[in-house]
């Protein structure tokens, strides 16, 4: 087959869990586990598909279908490659009784637990695209340890659940000592804390959920630095990055400046347009970062992004 196939892909919600079923055994990739959907008809948009797919697989009627994510990924397959684009939607919306008329076997999977399921290799961007918030709060300035926890304690009351801590001022044993305390707020909070730090500190902080990995970083690895268990986040200002962190198989990026921003006055801003333009090949999601608040959410996720990251705008600023 020739071209790139339009495929339709369905994330339904239920209860904080997301309807997940295995490939029949007719189907190539045959006992994995995917999300409903399939391949577009002529002239059907992919709402359409899913809305289609959904009756046809699950006996759902589905509606208020909202875009995730979309990503173009190669399968390999015994004779040959087929290169998909996977257009993602997301839904709590749906009526009737979930049947399987196509012999399916269904599951309702919580998000935290997708990992553990097999599911298409293809599909590590959609789940991340799931667990991962439209908010990602990078610390800014405090005056020392308490202070900082206070002002985390302050954004986690703000229903902040992802927390990057950024303090290129502390030594290794203040990072550390901070990253240990911080990450047992976040979690008291069913927040996650991603260490802003060379790999080389990574290991002594194995609480933590991640690792933010500097663009100045990137050139000197070949792989991916840390273990599959926990989130990758890369760092990056160009297309040659954002190339980077899909080679080492991160699990989502941060693209900057999108505006300008009082923390980087020399950078030149990179506009929505260009944003969109950069990412919207990339089989994982991408927060847009720079100059940015909560206000600036609609727009990012009309991008494309899976929402803003922010110091300022997002870390509070006194207590
Ligand atoms: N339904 C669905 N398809 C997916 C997902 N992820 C993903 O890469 N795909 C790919 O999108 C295509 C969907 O096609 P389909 O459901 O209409 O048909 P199919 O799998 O029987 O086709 P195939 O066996 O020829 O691959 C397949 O190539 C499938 O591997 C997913 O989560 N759900």
């Amino acid at each position: 087959m020739s071209g790139v196939v339009p495929v339709a892909v369905g994330c339904l919600i239920r209860n904080g869990e997301v309807l997940i079923g295995q490939r029949l055994a007719r189907q190539s990739f045959a006992g994995e586990w995917e999300f409903p959907g399939g391949k577009l008809e002529a002239n059907e948009t992919p709402i359409e598909a899913l809305v289609r797919e959904f009756k046809e697989e699950t006996g759902l009627t589905t509606s208020d279908w909202q875009p995730l994510i979309s990503y173009p990924w190669t399968h390999q397959l015994p004779n040959g490659s087929v290169q998909v684009q996977l257009h993602v939607y997301i839904t709590e919306q749906a009526s009737g009784q979930l049947s399987a008329p196509e012999g399916h076997l269904f599951a309702w999977c919580p998000l935290s637990m997708l990992d553990q399921r097999h599911l298409l290799r293809a599909n590590k961007g959609i789940v991340r695209a799931l667990q991962l918030p439209s908010a990602y709060m990078i610390t800014g300035g405090f005056h020392d340890q308490q202070d900082a926890l206070s002002r985390l304690e302050e954004a986690l009351k703000q229903e902040v659940k992802l927390v990057q801590l950024r303090a290129k001022h502390l030594d290794k044993q203040a990072y550390i000592a901070l990253a240990n305390e911080m990450v047992k707020h976040c979690h008291g909070h069913g927040a996650k804390l991603i260490v802003n730090t060379s790999v080389a500190w990574f290991d002594e902080m194995p609480a933590v959920d991640g690792l933010q990995l500097a663009s100045s970083e990137l050139a000197a690895l070949t792989h991916r630095p840390i273990a599959a268990n926990k989130w990758l986040g890369v760092s990056t200002h160009n297309a040659f990055e954002l190339a980077k962190a899909t080679e080492l198989e991160a699990d989502f990026a941060l693209l900057s400046p999108v505006k300008a921003t009082q923390t980087h006055p020399d950078s030149t801003p990179l506009g929505w347009a260009k944003f969109e333009l950069m990412t919207q090949a990339l089989p994982i999601p991408v927060y847009a970062l720079g100059g940015l608040s909560l206000d600036d959410l609609l727009q990012a996720k009309a991008t494309g992004a899976q929402g803003i990251a922010a110091i300022n705008g997002l870390w509070p600023q006194a207590i």
